[in-house]
Parts: structure tokens; sequence; C-alpha cells
């Protein structure tokens, strides 16, 4: 077994990943994500990227291949291994929010940093910053079923940055916003997680991301099929001094 590049914080060989009913969901996936960058995942309804970002994150083990979280073999690990993986390095945001229904929004925000020991109090102060950067700090005491949609979903992407998170995967964390909330959402998320160094997999169809993202990969029917790089440019430049200015 090789170990991946030093530079690489997410590593994944020749991922071959296959539904309970045996349709395909990936065929030959590799890819490497390096520390700090923010890598978006894009392609059609169905070309798998969900089913990419969840062998990457160890929620399930692809048939064949490997993935690597640094130095880590994750597709070698066992369920608790990689539960408490998952509990302690990685972050999740799915693209419809999946609050505890009896917490309010900012013991939700609060909740994986408590998992993991944190005083309520400090978890607390986490989780009201961030709510704070994503426009939603006067809704923290209002449980999910007395927020709307957009504004759960917002409270979800703030308990995945306020357990600071060593990367963060992110499934359509915009699908559920209006269209004009989209890309101030996502410039939160893609400044707040430069300014951490949390690296992001983001998985997309929305080419509005694009000039937010280090890199985009293209994935058709479980396939990689072109790799698009941020260019080096002065708007590059301007876009990171101007994500600076959000958190
Ligand atoms: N639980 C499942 N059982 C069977 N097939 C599945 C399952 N989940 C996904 N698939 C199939 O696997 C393929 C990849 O699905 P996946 O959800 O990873 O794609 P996606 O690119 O994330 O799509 P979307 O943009 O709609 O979320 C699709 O053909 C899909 O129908």
């Amino acid at each position: 077994m090789e170990a991946p590049p030093d530079n690489d914080v997410l590593w994944a060989r020749a991922l071959h990943f296959r539904h309970q009913d045996g349709s395909p969901g990936l065929t030959g996936v590799s890819l490497g994500v390096r520390e700090g960058e923010i890598l978006a995942v894009s392609g059609p309804r169905g070309s798998g990227k969900t089913t990419l970002l969840r062998c990457l994150s160890g929620q399930v083990t692809p048939e064949r291949g490997e993935v690597w979280f640094n130095s880590a073999p994750v597709h070698t690990m066992g369920p608790v291994a990689r539960e408490q993986l998952r509990r302690d390095r990685f972050g999740w945001i799915d693209p419809a929010p999946a609050l505890v229904p009896e917490l309010n929004g900012w013991e939700n925000a609060a909740l994986p940093l408590m998992l993991r020991g944190t005083s309520r109090s400090r978890a607390k102060a986490a989780a009201l910053e961030w709510l704070e950067r994503l426009d939603v700090g006067d809704q923290a005491r209002r449980r999910p079923h007395e927020l709307l949609q957009a504004e759960r979903q917002r409270v979800a992407i703030a308990r995945a940055l306020a357990s600071g998170p060593t990367v963060l995967f992110a499934d359509e964390p915009s699908a559920p916003l209006h269209r004009a909330d989209r890309t101030p959402v996502l410039r939160t998320l893609t400044t707040a997680a430069r300014s951490h160094g949390i690296t992001v997999v983001l998985a997309t169809h929305d080419s509005e991301t694009a000039p937010l993202v280090d890199r985009t990969v293209c994935l058709l029917d479980g396939r990689c099929v072109k790799t698009v790089h941020l260019p080096d440019t002065p708007e590059a430049e301007g876009r990171a001094a101007a994500c600076s200015l959000y958190v």
C-alpha cells in the first residue's frame, strides 16, 4: 500500500463503489486534496458527487480503492475508528439541514463541540459567534421548527464550522437557500474556511461557486472527467482580499 503525497490531506486512488442494489456509484475515481484547499466536485445529477464525499469522509467504504486522511488509511479502518475520525476531524453539511428538533439554534451549533468534551460555555460562545457570521445570531434561541428552511441551513453550516474541522465536506450546502442568498453564504463558508485553514470538499452544480474555489473536479457517471484550476490572476488575488472582508 503506497502512502499519499505529504501535502495532500485527503487522497483517494481508484475508488470503486456500488450501491446496495447493485447500481454503480463510482468507477475508478482518483484525486488528492491539498491541505487548506477548497475543492469543488461538480457534475450533473446522479454523477456520483454525494457518493464520492461519503467515501472520502468514511461514511461508506469503497468496494475497491483507497482513501487516506493524512497518513491514515480510512478504507481499512473499522467502524469505531471511522466514527471517531468523523467526529473529531471532519465536518459535514447536508443539502437539507438535519438539526436536532429538541435543541435550539445555538445548542444545535454547539453540539459537535460538546460531544468532543468542550465545556458548555465555550461551545456556546463558539456557536453564537458562527451563528452571527451566518446572519442567524438573532435566531439562536429558536428551535428548528420555528425557523425558515434557509435559516435552518445557516444553523447547520454554523454547526459544521464551529467545531473547527480539519476537512469540511459540504454536499450542496446552498441547495435550500434562495438564489440571492447562495453566493453570500458560500462566500462566508469558503472565506471562513480559508481564514481557519479548513480544507473543504464541496459538491455543487452551481456554476457560481467556481470563483470561490481553488479547483473544480468534474464527475460524470462516477468518473472524473475534467479538472479546472482557478487561474492565478489579479482577479483571484482580489477575490482573496475581498473575501477577507467578510469574515
Ligand atoms: N442509495 C442508493 N441506492 C442505489 N443507487 C443510488 C443510491 N444513491 C445514489 N444512487 C445512484 O448512484 C448514482 C450517483 O448518485 P449520487 O447521489 O452520488 O450523485 P450526485 O451527483 O450527488 O447527484 P445529485 O446531484 O442528484 O445529488 C446515481 O445514479 C444514483 O441514482
